[in-house]
């Protein structure tokens, strides 16, 4: 059962994107929205920390100051919480599918694996502001760090998480690694060192599946 406890047919579907930043997620967006319209779907395509226009400005916030690690993690759940109320659960409802650009894992594999927060404190977080929510499918975006540098190109304006050392991201991909091997299915691993339609061919394998 999930989130809304629909059983019928009708409720819709949850499925998140992540990866370490340079991985490729936001680039397949497009792609995986088509795929799903093409099988009929309606898709929200959303996005966190953000999704809604308060989470947007605590989106501002977190992603460029400096903060107690704690901090940062409460305000990551405190987006989350007005995303599963105004978008995420009311669209899964109508029966839309939503399509989020990272979700709770990111919290693991950022502030657990990347910075160290206990574990428990996020699971503590997670029951309380989505506790009957977990995302149908995970797609996992997977690179070795120096390709995701490589690619996170100058153009692009590091955010505060961009600038972090390579050190913390070997930690941000192990935990994320992780979680996917603990989580009997539901996060799949795809291979983003591929070309880009080397990646979709692997996206459309997986949603098929899903489907
Ligand atoms: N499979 C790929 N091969 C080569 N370049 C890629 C691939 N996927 C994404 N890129 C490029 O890498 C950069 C980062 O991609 P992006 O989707 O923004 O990463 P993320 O959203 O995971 O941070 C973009 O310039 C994008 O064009
Ligand atoms: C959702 C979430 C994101 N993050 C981090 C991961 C990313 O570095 C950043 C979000 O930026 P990102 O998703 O990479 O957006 P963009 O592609 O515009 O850079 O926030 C966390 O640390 N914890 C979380 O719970």
């Amino acid at each position: 059962m999930n989130a809304v406890n629909q059983t019928d047919a009708k409720r819709g579907r949850f499925i998140t994107f992540e990866g370490i930043d340079g991985a490729g997620k936001s680039t397949h967006i497009g792609y995986v929205t088509a795929l799903l319209e093409a099988a009929g779907k309606t898709v929200v395509s959303t996005r966190e920390p953000g999704g809604t226009p308060l989470g947007e400005k605590l989106r501002d916030l977190v992603l460029h100051e400096k903060m107690h690690l704690e901090t940062e993690a409460l305000i990551m759940f405190a987006s989350r919480r007005e995303h599963v109320a105004q978008v995420v659960e009311p669209a899964i409802v109508r029966g839309d599918w939503v399509l989020s650009d990272r979700f709770t894992d990111a919290s693991f594999a950022y502030q657990g694996g990347g910075r160290g927060l206990d574990r428990a404190k996020l699971e503590a977080l997670e029951q309380w502001v989505h506790p009957h929510l977990q995302p149908d499918l995970t797609l996992l975006f997977d690179v070795p760090l120096d390709v995701a540098r490589a690619r996170l190109s100058a153009t692009r304006t590091l955010d505060k998480f961009e600038m972090e050392q390579g050190e913390f991201f070997a930690r941000v991909r192990g935990e994320y690694l992780r979680r996917a091997q603990a989580s009997d299915g539901r996060i799949v691993v795809i291979d983003s060192t591929q070309t880009i339609d080397g990646v979709r061919a692997a996206l459309k394998a997986a949603l098929e599946a899903f489907l």
